[in-house]
C-alpha cells in the first residue's frame, strides 16, 4: 500500500464527498466549510479530543433569542416563565369495564401496564412530562432554528411558555375537546408548538403530510373533525382554500410562515395568532389540563395508504410518554446532552417520536433543517449541527451511498484502492465487534487505526456526523449492501422497526445488540409474538405493550383487523427471531402475492435481489398476485429535480458509467426504456438471470420485466411520504404494462423472457 502518497483529507473526498455543484440529496460543502458550531452545542456534548480541536478553530456564535418571543403579559399568567404548575393529581378510570382498545376519540382505554419493570412506570400525561423537563433542563436550548446565517434558539422554559400561549391561542379559535388541529407544514418550531399546544388545550394534535393533494388533506381534516388548520404557507394555504368549504368543523386557518398574501376572515398569522393566547386566562388552560389523562387520546397519526385509505392512528398521552421514557432508556440518550435534526416528515410516527418526544423527555435539543433538505441542503445542517444521534429512512442512507459512490468512482486509482482497502478493513472490523456483540477487540487492529485516521474520520466529518453515536434507519426496509456499504465506513446504521400503531420503535438495534439486516431486539417492557409460525419460524410479528395505540378513529372493523381480542397488535409484517432474540422481516403479508397457483410469495427479498445485482436499477416492483407467472416493474437511477424533487430523463453519473462498462453510450431513461437499448437490457437480464439462478422455486423466477420510462417518486405518487412503494398506485399507472406482461405469448429469445411461463 502506498498510504505516504494520499493525502487525507483528499481520501476523505474520495469517499464521501459530492461533487460541487451536484445535483441531489447532498450538496458539496468542502472540509474547510464545516466552519459553524454552536455554543451550546459544544457546550451540551462530550467531546473528544479531536472534535475540541476542531471546535476551537470554529467560531462561536451569539444565539439571540426569537423574536416572537415576547414575554407572556402577568395578568394572563397564573405562571409566570420559569415556573411550572403542578397538575392535580390524575387518576385513571380504574373500572374493569375499560377495553384495551376503541375507536371513539373521546374514550379511555385499560393501560396494559405491568407490575414491575420498565411497563410498571406510572402514567403520565404530555404536560407532566413536559413540565418534569421544563423543572430539571429550563434554562437548556430545546429548539434552534436558523434565520439567515445565524442559528437562533429557545429554552424549554420560554418553549413550555409559548405552548401554552399557543394553546390558550387555539382555545381561543374555538378549539373543542377531541377535535383536530391539522398542522401542514416543513418542520419548524412553530409545527412542534402547534402540537404541543394542541395537546395542552385537549384536541387531537394531528400532522398533515405537505405531499398531500387538496383531497387528501381533506379527507384528514374532516376525519378528524379540525377546527383548526395551521399552514406553513400560501403555497399549502392554497390546498385548504379549496376544500374549506367542505370543512363543517373548521374555524380558523393559522399561516405561520410568509407574510398573508390576502385577508380573509380567520385566516391569521403565527403573530396575530399568538397575540390572542395572551388575552386568554392561564385558569381557562390549567382547568383543561387537570383533566388531562393519559389512559385518553391526544395525537392522531394518519397512515400514508401504502395498503390502502389513510386511517387515522389514535395515540394515548401514555403511548407518547411511555414510549419515549421506555426508548431512552433503551437507546441509552444522556440527558441535556443530545442534539437532533429535524427533517424527516413530523406527521409521520418516526419523526415525531425522535424529534419532539425522545428529545423532551431527556432534555435534548432539535435544530431544525431548511426546508430543501431533502433536495441537497441536509448535509450542511448536519455539519453545522453535528448532531449526536440520527434517523435516516433507507432511501436517505441509500441517496448517500450513491453520492458518495459517484464521487469516489471520479477519484485517482491510487485513491480508489485506498478506499477500497479501508473499507475490506472497516467492514471485516466491525463485523467481529458486531459477533462479539459490540465489544472492542483487546487491541484495536493497527489497519483499523490507521483507516480511521486516514479515512473513517474523515468521512465522518465531511458528512456532519463526526459525533453521531447513533445512526438509525427505519420505516421501511433497507438493503444489506447499503448496510454494509456503511459498516464498511465505520459508521454502524442501527435499525428500528414498528409502526405508527405502535407509536413508533418496538424493536431497536443498539451498538451491543446488534446484527446486520436484523431489526435488533425487542424494547424492554414490550412483547413480541410470532403469530402461526411456518416451520422455519415465520410468522406474523405482533405486539404487545404500552406503545400499542388505542384504535383507529371512527373505524371499529379496521380496529379489531389490527388488535385480536387479547389485545396483540398484528403488525401484518413477516418475520422470524433467531436464536438469540433478534428479530428479522422477512416479508409483509400486507403485499404478499399468491400466485394463481397459490404460491405465497414475498416480493421485497426478490426486488432487494435484482438491485443488487443490477446496480443500475433504482425501484423495482415484482407483480404475479392471482397470476400465472411473475414479473417485474423497473425504474433507472436517475437525476433528480432539485426544486421538485421529480425524477429527471438524465441518467445519474453512477448510472452512466454502469452503461458505459457494459458498452452502452446511453445517457437518458428515454434511450433505455422499453427494450431500447439492448446492451443494458441484455445486462439486466443478465443480472435477472441470477436472481432466478437463486430462486427456491419456478414460480419465484421473474419471467418478465420491463423498464418503465420514469422512475418512482414522492411528487410521482409511486412513493409515499417515507419512500414506501404505494403499491396499488403503480399497480394502477402501469396496468397496461402489467396486463401486455400477461397477454403476450412468451418467447424464450428475447432479453425478456428467458424461460417460458411454468
Ligand atoms: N426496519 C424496518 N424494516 C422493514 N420494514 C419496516 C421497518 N420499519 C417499519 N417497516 C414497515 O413499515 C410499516 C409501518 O409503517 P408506518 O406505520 O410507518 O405507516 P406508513 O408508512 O404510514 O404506511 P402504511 O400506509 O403502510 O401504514 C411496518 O408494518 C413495516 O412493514
Amino acid at each position: 500500500m502506498h498510504l505516504t502518497v494520499c493525502e487525507p483529507a483528499a481520501m476523505a473526498a474520495a469517499v464521501a464527498m459530492d461533487p460541487p455543484g451536484g445535483v441531489g440529496f447532498l450538496q458539496s460543502c468542502g472540509a474547510g466549510d464545516c466552519s459553524a458550531s454552536l455554543e451550546d452545542v459544544t457546550a451540551n456534548s462530550e467531546s473528544s479530543e479531536e472534535e475540541l480541536a476542531c471546535e476551537t478553530e470554529e467560531k462561536v456564535r451569539t444565539v439571540t433569542p426569537h423574536p416572537s418571543e415576547t414575554p407572556v403579559s402577568a395578568e394572563n399568567t397564573r405562571t409566570q416563565p420559569g415556573t411550572v404548575p403542578r397538575p392535580a393529581s390524575l387518576s385513571l378510570a380504574s373500572s374493569d369495564d375499560l377495553k384495551l382498545w376503541t375507536f371513539k376519540g373521546d374514550r379511555e382505554v385499560k393501560l396494559r401496564m405491568s407490575e414491575s419493570g420498565p411497563a410498571s412506570e406510572p402514567p403520565i400525561t404530555v404536560h407532566q412530562m413536559f413540565t418534569s423537563t421544563v423543572e430539571r433542563f429550563g434554562t437548556h436550548t430545546a429548539l434552534g432554528w436558523k434565520e439567515g446565517d445565524q442559528w437562533k434558539t429557545l429554552n424549554y422554559q420560554d418553549y413550555y411558555q409559548q405552548c401554552r400561549t399557543a394553546a390558550k391561542g387555539f382555545l381561543k379559535l374555538g378549539l373543542e375537546r377531541y377535535h383536530g388541529v391539522g398542522i401542514l407544514g416543513f418542520n419548524s418550531t412553530e409545527w412542534f408548538i402547534a402540537d404541543i399546544a394542541a395537546v395542552l388545550a385537549g384536541g387531537f394534535a394531528v400532522g398533515i403530510y405537505t405531499t398531500n393533494s387538496a383531497e387528501a388533506c381533506h379527507y384528514v381534516a374532516d376525519n378528524c373533525q379540525a377546527n383548526i388548520l395551521v399552514v406553513e404557507n400560501h403555497k399549502q394555504l392554497q390546498k385548504i382554500l379549496q376544500v374549506q368549504d367542505k370543512l363543517p368543523h373548521l374555524k380558523a386557518i393559522i399561516q405561520y410562515k410568509e407574510a398573508l398574501k390576502e385577508k380573509r376572515p380567520n385566516l391569521f398569522t403565527w403573530a396575530e395568532f399568538m397575540e390572542m393566547g395572551r388575552e386568554v386566562p392561564d385558569s381557562q388552560l390549567d382547568d383543561i389540563i387537570a383533566t388531562q389523562k393519559p389512559n385518553q387520546c391526544c395525537t392522531l397519526i394518519y397512515t400514508s395508504g401504502t395498503t390502502g385509505q389513510p386511517k387515522g392512528v389514535m395515540l394515548s398521552h401514555d403511548n407518547l410518554t411511555w414510549t419515549a421514557f421506555a426508548t431512552s432508556r433503551n437507546v441509552r440518550l444522556t440527558e441535556a446532552q443530545e442534539l437532533v435534526v429535524s427533517y424527516l416528515p413530523l406527521s409521520h410516527v418516526a419523526a415525531q417520536m425522535i424529534d419532539i418526544w425522545l428529545t423532551m423527555k431527556v432534555g435534548g435539543a432539535t435544530y431544525f433543517a431548511d426546508p430543501d433538505a431533502l433536495k441537497g441542503s441536509l448535509v450542511n445542517t448536519l455539519k453545522e449541527i453535528r448532531p449526536t444521534a440520527f434517523m435516516g429512512v433507507p432511501r436517505v442512507w441509500e441517496k448517500m451511498q450513491e453520492k458518495m459512490k459517484s464521487v469516489g468512482a471520479k477519484s485517482s486509482t491510487v485513491r480508489r484502492k485506498v478506499a477500497a482497502w479501508a473499507k475490506d478493513v472497516g467492514l471485516s472490523t466491525n463485523l467481529s465487534k458486531m459477533q462479539r456483540n459490540g465489544a472492542t477487540a483487546s487491541r484495536a487492529p493497527l489497519n483499523y487505526l490507521l483507516a480511521k485516521k486516514l479515512v473513517f474520520q474523515k468521512v465522518r466529518k465531511a458528512l456532519g456526523l463526526d459525533r453521531c453515536t447513533k445512526c438509525y434507519t427505519g420505516a421501511a426496509p433497507i438493503t444489506k449492501d447499503t448496510l454494509e456499504f456503511f459498516l464498511s465506513l465505520d459508521i454502524p446504521v442501527y435499525e428500528l422497526y414498528g409502526m405508527s400503531e405502535s407509536t413508533g420503535p418496538h424493536t431497536i438495534s443498539l451498538p451491543d445488540a446488534f446484527r446486520l439486516t436484523s431489526c435488533g431486539k425487542v424494547i424492554p417492557g414490550c412483547e413480541t409474538k410470532i403469530f402461526r409460525p411456518d416451520e422455519e419460524g415465520n410468522g406474523e410479528i405482533c405486539f404487545w405493550g404500552r406503545h400499542v395505540f388505542m384504535g383507529y378513529l371512527n373505524m371499529a372493523d379496521k380496529t379489531e383487523e389490527a388488535l385480536d381480542s387479547d389485545g396483540w397488535l398484528h403488525s401484518g409484517d413477516l418475520g422470524k427471531h433467531d436464536d438469540q432474540d433478534f428479530l428479522f422481516i422477512t416479508g409483509r403479508i400486507k403485499e404478499l402475492i399468491i400466485t394463481a397457483g397459490g404460491e405465497n410469495i414475498p416480493p421485497v427479498p426478490i426486488e432487494d435481489a435484482v438491485k443488487e445485482a443490477v446496480p443500475l436499477i433504482s425501484n423495482a416492483m415484482l407483480i404475479g398476485d392471482k397470476r400465472k407467472f411473475l414479473s417485474m416493474l423497473l425504474t433507472i437511477k436517475c437525476q433528480v429535480n432539485s426544486d421538485s424533487g421529480a425524477p429527471e430523463d438524465e441518467l445519474t453519473e453512477e448510472a452512466v458509467r454502469l452503461c458505459q462498462r457494459q458498452g452502452s453510450s446511453s445517457t437518458r431513461v428515454s434511450e433505455i426504456a422499453c427494450g431500447r437499448d439492448r446492451t443494458v437490457h441484455a445486462a439486466i437480464q443478465e443480472g435477472i438471470n441470477r436472481v432466478n439462478e437463486n430462486a427456491s422455486s419456478n414460480a419465484q423466477r421473474i419471467q418478465k420485466w420491463i423498464v418503465l420510462e420514469r422512475d418512482f417518486s414522492i411528487p410521482g405518487g409511486e412513493l409515499g411520504p417515507t419512500m414506501k412503494l404505494k403499491r396499488p398506485v403503480v399497480m394502477k399507472m402501469y396496468k397496461e404494462q402489467i396486463e401486455n406482461f400477461y397477454k403476450e405469448v412468451v418467447t424464450p429469445t428475447t432479453p425478456e423472457n428467458p424461460l417460458p411461463p411454468k
